[in-house]
């Protein structure tokens, strides 16, 4: 695990949605919010949340518990942090993990900053580690800042991608029917085997569904149902709505939720898993100019041949020169690429500029952040000789920036005179620009590709 947080103070907002709901969305899930936070009678609904996070992940066949395992040098329980503490209305997140990996639990909370977080020894099985997540809620203890919520969810530390809407959902129906939880369509049909091995019954697929989380209880119904419930439930028990059932006879409602909600378990799902994180921080590329309002900008060029060749990109332009007004926008936006195009001088000057306002502004706390500085090879101007010797300050650069989680790459564009071929040298620039920010590649960083 890696040693303290890179900055002092925290990031700008807690993270991208990584349902992608931005702008207009925003108001949709301002009034769910708060809905969840008001009763119909105006009293507040307190909501707390339980993440077993204890088990050892042998399935995922690797020595580290697979919810510690990094997806772009980030643990993923931090994923999941990050969704649930986004949820303003969650007011305690109780995270139960064993004694043995108290330390660098403690240590993910410090670097990546997380708030609300509260943590319990686990148990082991998955049952007992929540039983004990919800004792510490239910327990008024002297010296707790835990108090009893009226509703608690229950996540798997291992679904990072549990969106608020569907938090919501279980919530309010939690509220009305004592317990509720998400459910999948089943991908494969469940059979059954007999003794000898042969198959004894298939279940319809169509009448059946696949439990997922999150799920959400009546405080008061769960907590009576793990008190109630059999050592056997405990040690073998894998459905909390199932113990609601038998023990309170709990009928729980049954909400729909998004594919993205599947429970990392294997190592491919961690590739997965990666493969969304990254598609979601590529949706927007900021291409930061030296220059004033300037439409002559080849900056201006190189943003368009972006714009046509990543058509689902959001692609946007600021002059860095601004005082960086806009900029900071953009970068409190949680933008994570930048392209800052470098015409009026030869050296690193803005690109740093550039730096150092990303370094100040702790958003690459979450997310490494792509900075592409591209220089353009004008023979006529500068011998390349020259400029090559000043370029390969970006290995220094690139280096230092890398502990701050920020990657920085050296694009060098050909600017013929011809503009065909000038176009041509942009849309190169572009694609390697769109697998720089798409990849992510630390390997890379420092290097100079030429386009
Ligand atoms: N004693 C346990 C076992 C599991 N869990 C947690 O329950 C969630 C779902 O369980 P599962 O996917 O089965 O995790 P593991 O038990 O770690 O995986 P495996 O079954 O492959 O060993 C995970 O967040 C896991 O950390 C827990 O808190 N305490
Ligand atoms: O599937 C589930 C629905 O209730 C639970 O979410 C849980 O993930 C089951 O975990 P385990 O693999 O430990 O049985």
């Amino acid at each position: 695990m890696e040693p303290g947080p890179p900055g002092s103070s925290g990031p700008a907002e807690p993270g991208p949605c990584l349902n992608g709901q931005r702008g207009a969305d925003h108001a949709a899930s301002a009034s769910l919010q708060s809905a969840a936070r008001t009763e119909p009678g105006g009293h507040s609904l307190a909501v707390a949340a339980v993440l077993p996070a204890g088990g050892c992940g042998e399935r995922m066949g690797v020595p580290t518990p697979k919810q510690f395992c990094p997806i772009l040098e980030r643990p993923l329980i931090s994923y999941t942090l990050q969704a649930l503490e986004r949820v303003y209305w969650i007011k305690d997140i109780v995270v139960a993990v064993t004694g043995e990996n108290m330390e660098v639990m403690k240590s993910i909370i410090q670097k990546y900053q997380h708030k609300r977080i509260s943590l319990v020894e686990a148990g082991v099985t998955r049952h007992r580690s929540i039983f004990s997540g919800l004792k510490a809620l239910a327990e008024d203890q002297l010296n707790s800042k835990l108090s009893k919520p009226e509703v608690v969810i229950i996540h798997d530390a291992v679904r990072p991608f549990v969106e608020e809407d569907v938090l919501l959902k279980v919530v309010t129906a939690a509220k009305e029917h004592g317990a509720a939880g998400a459910i999948r369509p089943l991908v494969s049909t469940v059979i059954s085997p007999s003794a000898d091995g042969c198959l004894d019954h298939s279940l319809e697929r169509a009448r059946h569904r696949a439990s997922e989380m999150p799920q959400a209880f009546l405080f008061d119904v769960i907590y009576e149902a793990y008190q109630q419930c059999t050592d056997y439930d405990l040690e073998f028990g894998t459905e909390c709505l199932q113990l609601a059932l038998k023990y309170c006879r709990t009928k729980a409602k049954l909400v729909e939720g998004s594919p993205d909600l599947w429970k990392v378990t294997y190592k491919r799902d961690l590739y997965a898993a990666e493969s969304i994180i990254k598609e979601i921080i590529s949706q927007e590329i900021c291409v930061v100019m030296d220059s004033k309002e300037d439409n002559k900008h080849v900056g201006h060029l190189l943003e368009e041949v972006l714009k046509s060749e990543l058509n689902h990109v959001k692609v946007t332009s600021e002059a860095l020169c601004l005082a960086g007004r806009h900029l900071q926008q953009i970068i409190l936006d949680q933008c994570y690429n930048f392209v800052c195009v470098n015409v009026m001088t030869s050296d690193f000057q803005e690109t740093q500029k550039l730096l150092s306002m990303l370094e100040e502004s702790n958003l690459s706390i979450l997310y490494p952040v792509v900075v592409v500085s591209v220089h353009f090879l004008d023979f006529k101007l500068v011998p390349p000789s020259q400029k090559m010797e000043n370029l390969m300050q970006i290995k220094d650069f690139s280096k230092k920036v890398k502990e701050r989680n920020i990657l920085l790459y050296g694009l060098l564009i050909s600017y013929p005179q011809d503009e065909q071929k000038l176009q041509e040298s942009l849309r190169q620039g572009a694609i390697i620009i769109a697998s720089l920010v798409k990849e992510r590649n630390s390997g890379l960083i420092g290097q100079l590709l030429i386009a």
